[in-house]
């Protein structure tokens, strides 16, 4: 499984050839009211409901990505009684498909706990993470099919001797959002400091996938930011502002050799600073220009990519109210309503999304915090302008080429509901075929009006499998996911998805 891993991203647009993802787990069907807001929910989730949908993502991956493994789960599907079709895409089951490509965090997991000294390693460190008792941790070591053992350690759910559940630790209800633990920089790997304590089980999770598997031989080229070792000397509200989180959600490989960061609700200022001095600083990373942009810190849009994603070299897809363009004095009264995110949390930094660039200088050697050029380019002054400007300046379009694709058409409220439910958080498959949630109507006919055409997974599939399309013949098309339980846990198709190899462009 880990042999001969190719790890290299330099864009978020080129074919996309290995990627990890989580199916939906038992934690999720876990999640209570009274946890909403700590466990980073909006509502609880029909599970079984959820994993239908996503098993519809997972299946359109492998036809993308590997081809063999998704005609195993298309015949599993329908040579399978009823009640075992879903198994072929349960990572502790024996009939788990085990593509090389797509490939599951739990599934992960439970391959390096094979390995005796690194599965003791792993529980005692959840269990340090957790507080456990020395009971618990007894019954962690006594699991033994390792696949049984991941599982666990992620949904926080051991069975007992009376044949039902018991929770040991609270489950990772937000693990499918892989996107959000680690990001590919080239063939390098930064970790996530997650904001928030509900998402630091992933984090520790995800640094031993890295160390024991992806990256065993290869250790250097994980990136870990922390505090400084003496931030425990700084007082109470000293800590709050200096606190260093970030999450992959807000890092983007946007072009070839230029990174871009969102300072937002999740990734704080000195989180964005940690990973300019760690990626500037080190010439093997190969980036050469990092963009840095502010937005506003709200629940509606935790991270950038909640806020725009990229379809192809020349197209975007924005939340309108977060561009400059559409926001000029003379359209603004449109926003009568909408316009609320301009003029409460964002009001404050004068709602300009900020733009700052780095450049590392090519000729002298970074040194810390002293070597770097900041740049605040008078042709960056917002959003759409930012990415207007990677469509010309990387990628080469020319300006009147260049092409933006709101959420919801742009038009309020179909804007504001539709973010809400992931309209801009797409993943591309390849250049211009990009997969998104079919609740977001408004958004989907912008596609059409902008020349996609727009097939719902579902209808791919049947054509796939009677050999009238294949995936290569599929240009320019937004692909739909089923999606009333899906979107709920607040993310779409680029949130869950960390891609670790696309082609170059
Ligand atoms: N990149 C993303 O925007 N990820 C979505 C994360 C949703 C999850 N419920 C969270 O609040 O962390």
């Amino acid at each position: 499984m880990f042999s001969n891993e190719k790890i290299h991203v330099e864009t978020e647009i080129g074919k996309l050839r290995k990627l990890i993802i989580h199916s939906p787990d038992g934690g999720i069907g876990k999640v209570v009211p009274a946890k909403f807001k700590e466990w980073l929910y909006d509502d609880t989730v029909h599970l079984s409901q959820m994993r239908k949908e996503y098993n519809q993502y997972v299946k359109l991956l492998l036809y993308f990505l590997d081809k063999d493994k998704a005609e195993y789960v298309a015949e599993m599907e329908i040579r399978q009684a009823a009640k075992h079709q879903q198994d072929c895409y349960k990572p502790d089951n024996d009939a788990y498909f085990k593509s090389t490509k797509v490939l599951d965090t739990q599934y992960l997991l439970s391959q390096i706990l094979e390995k005796d000294h690194v599965r003791q390693r792993i529980i005692a460190a959840v269990c340090a993470w957790e507080g456990s008792s020395a009971k618990t941790e007894k019954k962690l070591y006594q699991i033994d099919k390792s696949t049984e053992l991941a599982k666990t350690l992620i949904t926080g759910i051991i069975n007992n001797d009376k044949g039902s559940n018991d929770f040991i630790f609270a489950p990772l209800p937000n693990f499918i959002f892989t996107r959000d633990i680690a990001i590919a920089i080239n063939n390098h790997l930064l970790l996530s400091n997650a904001a928030t304590s509900a998402r630091e089980r992933e984090s520790l999770l995800m640094k031993f996938i890295g160390q024991y598997g992806l990256f065993k031989r290869d250790e250097e080229k994980l990136i870990e930011i922390s505090e400084p070792s003496n931030f425990f000397l700084l007082s109470e509200e000293e800590q709050i502002t200096e606190k260093v989180s970030l999450e992959g959600g807000d890092v983007m490989m946007i072009a070839p050799k230029h990174l871009l960061i969102g300072c937002s609700e999740r990734t704080t200022a000195s989180g964005v600073n940690e990973v300019i001095h760690n990626i500037l600083s080190d010439s093997s990373t190969g980036i050469e220009k990092i963009s840095v942009i502010k937005i506003p810190q709200h629940r509606a849009m935790m991270h950038i990519d909640t806020v725009f994603t990229q379809v192809r070299k020349d197209t975007w897809v924005l939340f309108g109210q977060f561009s400059e363009k559409v926001m000029t004095p003379e359209n603004r009264s449109r926003y009568e309503y909408g316009k609320r995110f301009l003029h409460s949390e964002a009001a404050q930094s004068g709602f300009k999304i900020e733009v700052l660039r780095y450049y590392k200088p090519l000729s002298t050697p970074y040194m810390a915090n002293t070597n770097y050029e900041l740049d605040i380019s008078d042709r960056v002054f917002g959003l759409e302008s930012l990415l207007r400007n990677i469509s010309i300046e990387d990628f080469g379009i020319p300006e009147d080429k260049v092409t933006i694709i709101y959420s919801g058409n742009n038009q309020f409220p179909y804007d504001e509901r539709e973010q809400w439910t992931d309209s801009c958080n797409l993943l591309a498959l390849k250049e211009g075929v990009v997969v998104g949630y079919d609740r977001n109507e408004y958004t989907i006919n912008s596609f059409k009006e902008n020349g996609f055409a727009v097939k719902r997974a579902e209808t791919l599939f049947a054509e796939f499998a009677s050999n009238n399309l294949t995936p290569a013949d599929i240009e320019n098309t937004l692909i739909l996911l089923p999606s009333a339980e899906l979107s709920r846990a607040r993310g779409g198709a680029h949130c869950m998805s960390m891609p670790l190899h696309r082609d170059i462009l």
